[in-house]
Formats: C-alpha cells, sequence, structure tokens
C-alpha cells in the first residue's frame, strides 16, 4: 500500500496538494452545512425560549446588532447563506470530482505506459521467458483493476474527509457526543482495518485465477484452428468454464465479504444514532434542535462510514493487481540488467554498409525459465564479404535460429565477437548495429492496417514506386494487384484472409523496402511451394549488390543459390563450403 501511495505521490507531484485542498474544501463545507443547521432549526422549533446552542445565541447576536429581529428576517437571511453555501459547494464538488478523475486516471495510463515502454526495450530473449498470458494479464486485467484501487482510493479519499467533517461538525454541536461518535468510528475502523486482510488474501487468489483465464484465452485464440482440427473444442470449453467459475467464486466471496462488513457498520450505525438520541436527550440535555443536527449527522455519517470501509476492502482487494505489476515490472527489469541499449544520436557512429561480417568464437547464452543458463548456439568462426547469399542450415532444433538472431543484433555475444567492418556488436550498440539490419521471420507479422502501413512499418517513408518494386521481388505484386484497395486495402486480423504464404511474401517485400545491407531471412520462405521459393531466391542473388543475405531455410533452392553455407547441429555452426 505504501508503494501503491508513494507511486501516486511521484505522479501527481504538486498536483497532489492542490488535489487534497480542494477535497478538505468540499469536506469543510459539507461540515458548516451542517452546523448550520442548527440555528435553523433552532429558530423554527425553539422560537421565544432559552434552549438555544452557541452556534445560535452567536448568530442571533450578530442579528440583533444589525437590526434583524424577526423569525421570518432571520430565516430569510440564513436562508439565503445556505443557498450560497450549496452553490459554492456544488462548484466546489465539481472541481474536486474532476481533479480527482484527472488524476487517477492520468496515474492508471501512465502505469500502463510504463509498463508498455519497459517491454518495449526489453530484450527479445528476455520477453520470451515470460508467459504471454502473464505479459497479457499485466497489461489487460490487472490495469483494468488498478483502475478500480484507484477509483476506491479517490472514493475513500472523499468519504474520509467527509467523515472528518461530520466528525467535527459534532464537536461543535456536543463534545460529549462528538467524543462518543470518535470513539465509535476508531472501532468501527480498527474492525475494518483488521477486515482488509481477507479481502488482499482474495485478491490475491483472484490474480492467480485471472492469469489462468489469460492463460486459456490465449491458448484459445492461438489455438482454435489446431483445436478444431482436433475436435478439442469442447475441452478448451470446459477448460475455460472452469477456470471462469474460480473466478467466479472468487468475486462472489468478495461481496459477501463486503455486504458483512456492510451490515455490521449499519448496525452499528444505528446503535449510535440511538445512543445519540437517548444520551444527549436524557443526560446531556441537548436541545430538540441539537438532536435534530446530530440526528443528521449521524444518518450521514454512517454512509460515509460504509463507503470509506467498503473502499478499504475494494483498495486490499485489488492491490495485489498493483503488486503484480510491479513485480512483473521488476522481473523484466531483473532480466534485463545491463543489456540497455543506449538511444541513437545523429553523428553516433554506424557499421559500415560495406563492411564484412566477422564472427569469431561468438556464442548465444540464454537464462531459461528456471533461472539457469544455457548456450543456444556457438561459432568459432566466419567472414562474409558484401555480396554473397550465405544458407544457414541444420536440424529442427539446432540453433539456426539463434545463430541469425544474433546476427541481427536481437542477442548479443554472450562470450567472442560479432562485427561489420570494425563495428563491434556490443552492448549498447545495438541500435547502431540495427540499422543495417532487415529481418523476415518465419511467421508473418502483419498487423490491422493498409497494405501500404503494412510495408512502412514501423517508420518508413518511401513513394509507392519503391513499394511496388519490393513487392515484385518478393512475388507479391500481383496479391496487392488482385486487392480491390490495392496498396490502400485494410488489410484485417494480420492478413487473415491471406495465405500463409501470400502473408510471408508481403512481410519478405517489407524486409525489402528497408534500406539495409544485412538482410536477414529466418526461414522467411517456408510456406512458399518450391518453384516460388527458386524465382524469389534467384532474384535476391541477382540484385544482391553490396548487401549480405543470411538465409535460414529447409529447402534445397536456398542451398543452391548460397555462395557459403553454415550448417548448425546441436549448437555448434560450422562452414561447410567457403572460406
Ligand atoms: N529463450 C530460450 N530459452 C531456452 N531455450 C531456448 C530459447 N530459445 C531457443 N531455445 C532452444 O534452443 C534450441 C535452438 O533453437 P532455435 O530456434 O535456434 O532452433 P532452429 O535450429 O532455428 O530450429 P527450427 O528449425 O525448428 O526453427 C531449441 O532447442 C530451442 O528450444
Amino acid at each position: 500500500m505504501r508503494e501503491l501511495l508513494r507511486a501516486i505521490m511521484t505522479y501527481a507531484g504538486p498536483r497532489m496538494g492542490r488535489t487534497l485542498f480542494v477535497i478538505a474544501l468540499a469536506a469543510a463545507l459539507e461540515g458548516v452545512g451542517l452546523v448550520l443547521l442548527l440555528p435553523v432549526a433552532e429558530t423554527l422549533f425553539a422560537e421565544g425560549s432559552e434552549a438555544r446552542s452557541g452556534v445560535t445565541g452567536r448568530l442571533l447576536g450578530w442579528f440583533d446588532s444589525v437590526g434583524i429581529t424577526t423569525v421570518l428576517g432571520q430565516l430569510s437571511v440564513m436562508g439565503m447563506g445556505f443557498v450560497l453555501l450549496v452553490a459554492l459547494r456544488a462548484y466546489v464538488l465539481m472541481k474536486r470530482d474532476v481533479m480527482m478523475a484527472a488524476l487517477s486516471q492520468g496515474f492508471v495510463d501512465d502505469t500502463r505506459q510504463q509498463f508498455f515502454t519497459l517491454l518495449a526495450h526489453t530484450d527479445w530473449p528476455v520477453i520470451k521467458r515470460f508467459r504471454k498470458s502473464q505479459l497479457l494479464n499485466t497489461m489487460t486485467t490487472n490495469i483494468g483493476r488498478l483502475a478500480m484501487t484507484m477509483q476506491a482510493l479517490s472514493k475513500g479519499a472523499i468519504t474520509i474527509a467527509m467523515g472528518l467533517a461530520y466528525l467535527v461538525a459534532a464537536f461543535a454541536v456536543s463534545f460529549v457526543l462528538g467524543f462518543a461518535l470518535l470513539v465509535l468510528v476508531g472501532i468501527g475502523t480498527v474492525f475494518a482495518v483488521a477486515w482488509t486482510r481477507r479481502s488482499h488474501r482474495l485478491g490475491t487468489k483472484l490474480n492467480f485465477a485471472n492469469r489462468g483465464i489469460m492463460h486459456e484465452t490465449t491458448l484459445f485464440l492461438d489455438g482454435m484452428k489446431a483445436a478444431k482440427a482436433a475436435r478439442a473444442e469442447g475441452e478448451l470449453s470446459r477448460r475455460f468454464a472452469e477456470r471462469i467459475a474460480e473466478t467466479r467464486a472468487l468475486n462472489v466471496q468478495f461481496v459477501a465479504q463486503q455486504a458483512t462488513l456492510r451490515n455490521a457498520v449499519q448496525l452499528i450505525g444505528a446503535v449510535a444514532a440511538l445512543v445519540v438520541l437517548l444520551v444527549g436527550y436524557g443526560f446531556v440535555g441537548l436541545t430538540g434542535g441539537e438532536l435534530l443536527v446530530m440526528a443528521a449527522i449521524v444518518l450521514r455519517l454512517s454512509p460515509s462510514l460504509i463507503s470509506t470501509f467498503g473502499g478499504l476492502q475494494s483498495v486490499a482487494h485489488a492491490l495485489p493487481a498493483f503488486e503484480s505489476i510491479r513485480e512483473t515490472e521488476a522481473q523484466l527489469k531483473a532480466a534485463q540488467e545491463g543489456r540497455n541499449d543506449k538511444p541513437l544520436l545523429p553523428g553516433d557512429p554506424l557499421p559500415p554498409e560495406d563492411g564484412e561480417l566477422v564472427l569469431e568464437n561468438a556464442q548465444v547464452d540464454v537464462v531459461n525459465e528456471a533461472g539457469e543458463g544455457l548456450t543456444l548456439v556457438a561459432m568459432d568462426h566466419v567472414r562474409v564479404a558484401p555480396g554473397m547469399l550465405v544458407h544457414v542450415g541444420g536440424p529442427s532444433g539446432a540453433g539456426k535460429s539463434s545463430l541469425v538472431e544474433l546476427i541481427a543484433g536481437l542477442h548479443l555475444p554472450a562470450r567472442g565477437s560479432v562485427q561489420r567492418g570494425d563495428f563491434m556488436l556490443e552492448p549498447g550498440q545495438r541500435r547502431a548495429w540495427q540499422t543495417q539490419v532487415s529481418f523476415a521471420p518465419q511467421e508473418p507479422f502483419i498487423f490491422d492496417g493498409t497494405v501500404r502501413e503494412n510495408l512502412l512499418w514501423p517508420n518508413l517513408a518511401v513513394e509507392d514506386a519503391s513499394l511496388w518494386h519490393a513487392l515484385d521481388q518478393a512475388e507479391a505484386a500481383e496479391i496487392v494487384r488482385r486487392l480491390p484497395g490495392g496498396l490502400d486495402e485494410e488489410l484485417l486480423d494480420g492478413g487473415a484472409r491471406l495465405s500463409g504464404g501470400e502473408r510471408q511474401r508481403l512481410c519478405l517485400a517489407r524486409a525489402l523496402v528497408r534500406p539495409a545491407s544485412l538482410l536477414v531471412l529466418d526461414e522467411a520462405t517456408s510456406a512458399m511451394d518450391p518453384e516460388l521459393e527458386r524465382r524469389i531466391i534467384g532474384r535476391l542473388r541477382q540484385d544482391i549488390g553490396a548487401r549480405i543475405i543470411l538465409m535460414v531455410s529447409h529447402s534445397l533452392n536456398a542451398v543452391g543459390f548460397a555462395d557459403l553455407r553454415i550448417e548448425v547441429a546441436q549448437g555448434q555452426a560450422r562452414i561447410l563450403n567457403g572460406n
């Protein structure tokens, strides 16, 4: 909780003081309004009698001094005062609600943004270590629950301030009864704070259950096709239903807890109202007006307390979501430790476009989910000159992708060196290194947007003529010409209406549009028929210029066009022909 409050304070900065001031002002106006009921009630009910409180006495004294002596005149002035107070209160309440909404929504958005930025700047091998469902759950459900926490906190801050104002008003009417109310509120607070442990426990369980739902959801969406083919829809639905039942039970338990607490506070409130009336009338000897105002205070205090205590439970219940966001952030940061890239600045040295690619005793190490280090691939020596097409082959799981991911700068060498000319791939140099790299992975990435936006992704600005040239090279021009909107056609659901091979061709075109002297194709043609693949590779070989093309492939087409062949077996890469 302390960490959450600290994070909110850091985010809010000086705004926090202003917001708290407005909350306090709104509460003070509420309290003043209640206390001012006293002279109205006493003027109405105790006309001519001497049973007047100090507040009324002082006000009537002032009325006498300014010559307002009739009850109607006094009530009119008091009425006008009330109207003014209500108007001022309404304005302050509006300000307060707007400020609080901006603060709490801003904090949630800031947390979400920080998490996205952290994830975006985390190394690919580090991200791979995390479960997709954990990251998704953090970015969606937990952020949603953080928004609920903020709502509960905002409401809590308001109702605490209101509760305090009611207590101060009670003291102004009668010290003894004010004190009695304070004791009762104190007892209620101790009870409510003790109760928060249960809410926190339930919230933690809900966190795990939500993660489970997210896991089943990703499994369901990613595996829908396979599940349909295996007629496993029933099994998927059953698992999903089990997870939902778990969260439903936890949510119902929390509602029951909240209801118990609410009933308890309501009961205590009713007893308090009774005690106030009896003690006030029988022992303290309050005037009718004072009793009326005290009853109004108790009646207003009770829902305010219910709301405060309920809010406390909601915060305790949703707090594990914030804890989980911070925990995932801490894990990401720990795994990323020492690997951060420095931003690329104008004038920073870049790898030479015509530099040789040289690997010496290079090795890729990763840490697995259990925290153990392991080597994915190692290569003693290779030297690739500009203008060479390199084929990387070997059995499945041998380490081919790991090798080309290293060369693409997705990994850093754990040992040895990777360099272009005299430019070394080192921590902090990856952004510069990657300015010369274009990478096409096996799984085509198409997002919801036009063909043009997909080709220019993430931030290229080139003429359509260059896009058509790249599409031609990737044998994808025909696909785009067939689309009614051509380059402006919207591709939906990750290009779901295109075939696997068509998606791969568009992604290959995207890789070719990028002006880079090192092109890495990691099984980027695996979904194409051999004839199409042969044409594409043949054209790439012909137009290679001073580029270096690395191509992971199981196909003989690629082998046939290669100037150099690298074979990877059991994590060890070696040269089959060439240097
Ligand atoms: N982050 C990681 N943590 C642990 N093991 C990993 C990680 N990444 C890859 N591996 C393992 O390293 C081995 C090499 O993987 P890699 O993807 O490089 O193989 P590959 O030769 O490209 O295989 P394929 O031809 O099937 O795509 C595999 O056994 C894989 O499971």
